[in-house]
């Protein structure tokens, strides 16, 4: 295995380059093409002063990365958080196009994100700082350009900021700018859920897929915001057992099965799953490594690494956050035959629903959350069976055949366009 230092290993615009170079090299493609979509296509760093509540101004730093436009408008999630970098985004934009090219969605990939920590802002201050973020942005996003959407820390409200500032700049009201709004305002029916829904699927698959059944399977997920939550509503609901949730504050385990709904209840009430009587608590960090059929993670990048993949005992390893294994761990995963369904995979149903939200709002016409939810499991399972069946052709494992199916498409749309010229 190679060695690398832990800031080497965890730096998520090389573990993005990394997997590229594998796949790229795979599929033979060539040098000028291998360059270009090797790097974003537009880097935008904007610097947003904020009138806070106490009467201070703070300056904060926000980021938008379109890495590419080749198969449609960039599309991509907003992330609020405190350790945000350019080379999280970057990595993260790239992710996106990938995941679209995936599921075979008409767009390109984009991500933004802006350095705060919204656990410690007000409503006001987050919502002035998100306003002033997208009349920075106007030039460059809008329903033909890049699409935003919701992403850690942000949320429906966040959307609805953003639609609400795009259209006062335009002075017409443009829902189609953003995805994840509020379904009165011309959100789709069932985005709330998409993401945990999509991941429920591929789980449902990869069961099918390994000879294994729901019934008994043990479940843990890590992160219970909007990804970790819905995913564990949505299989508790299958029959999966959710034995464990790790949160950023604390782990739950009850060998017997959490009940999700009542979780849910408690952490709105308490504000953190700490404290919730019908589950032990356990070490946030250890109770990754407990016996399960499937671990989902699904807070954030980075946690399963080269030091905690050999104490693994997961059979099924579902990424639901973005790039939260690094490259060294994949090694460690295969040694181990952990069934990996990578992240551009996994967490498609989020951009896959977004895409509905998208094509509705052009239409104003909107469809019901059953139409919805049939379109997305039926992308979600033949992408799956896509991805697997290019592992199958080509020998690798599923991450690099989920790389190499996307680049193939992006490369190929490229060319065909002459984006070079
Ligand atoms: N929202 C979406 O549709 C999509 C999201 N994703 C990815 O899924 C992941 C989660 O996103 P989302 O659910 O939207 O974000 P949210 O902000 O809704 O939730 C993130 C959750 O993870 C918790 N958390 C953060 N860091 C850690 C940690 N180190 N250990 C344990 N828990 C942690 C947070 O706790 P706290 O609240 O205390 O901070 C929070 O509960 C991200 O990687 C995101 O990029 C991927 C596809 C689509
Ligand atoms: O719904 C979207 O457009 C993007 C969601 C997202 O940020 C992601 O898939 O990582």
């Amino acid at each position: 295995m190679q060695t690398l230092t832990i800031e080497q290993e965890t730096n998520p615009w090389e573990a993005q380059a990394a997997r590229f170079d594998i796949a790229a090299t795979k599929l033979n493609l060539d040098d000028g093409i291998m360059k270009v979509l090797r790097s974003p296509v537009r880097e935008i760093t904007v610097y947003i002063p904020v009138g806070m509540d106490d009467g201070s101004i703070e300056v904060f730093t926000g980021y938008r990365v379109q890495h590419s436009i080749a198969r449609g408008p960039g599309k991509g999630g907003v992330r609020y958080a405190p350790n945000v970098s350019l080379d999280e985004v970057r990595a993260l934009a790239s992710w996106m196009t990938w995941k679209c090219a995936v599921v075979n969605i008409p767009f390109g990939g984009a991500k933004g994100g802006i350095i705060c920590d919204p656990r410690k802002m007000s409503q006001g201050e987050l919502e002035r700082m998100t306003r002033r973020y997208t009349a920075e942005l106007m030039e460059f996003i809008g329903p033909e350009k890049d699409v935003p959407a919701p992403d850690m820390g942000t949320n429906e409200q966040t959307m609805a900021w953003i639609m609400d500032t795009y259209s006062m700049h335009t002075r017409q009201t443009c829902t189609a700018v953003v995805t994840g709004k509020p379904v009165n305002i011309g959100g789709s029916r069932g985005r709330r859920e998409a993401t945990g829904r999509g991941i429920s699927v591929v789980c449902d698959e990869a069961l099918k897929h390994l000879g294994m059944s729901v019934e008994g399977c043990r479940v843990i997920v890590q992160g219970f915001g909007n990804v970790g939550s819905n995913a564990a509503a949505i299989l508790a609901a299958k029959g999966y057992k959710i034995i464990g949730i790790a949160e950023y504050d604390g782990g739950l385990y009850n060998a017997n099965g959490i009940d999700i709904a009542a979780l849910v209840e408690h952490r709105q009430q308490a504000g953190t799953i700490n404290g919730f009587a019908e589950a032990e608590a356990v070490d946030k960090e250890e109770l990754l490594t407990y016996a399960c059929e499937i671990l989902i993670p699904a807070a954030t990048e980075n946690v399963i690494t080269s030091r905690n993949t050999d104490k693994l005992r997961c059979r099924i390893l579902c990424e639901g956050a973005n790039g939260p294994t690094t490259t060294l761990a994949d090694e460690i995963l295969a040694d181990k035959r952990i069934f990996v369904v990578p992240d551009i995979l996994a967490n498609a149903g989020g951009v896959t629903t977004s895409y509905f939200e998208w094509v509705q709002d052009r239409m104003g016409y909107f469809w019901t959350e059953t139409e919805v939810n049939q379109r997305l499991d039926r992308i979600m399972a033949d992408s799956f069976h896509d991805v697997l069946a290019y592992a199958k052709a080509h020998n690798v494992n599923n991450r690099i055949a989920a790389y190499m199916l996307a680049i193939d498409r992006v490369a190929y749309t490229t060319k065909q366009r002459g984006m070079y010229a």
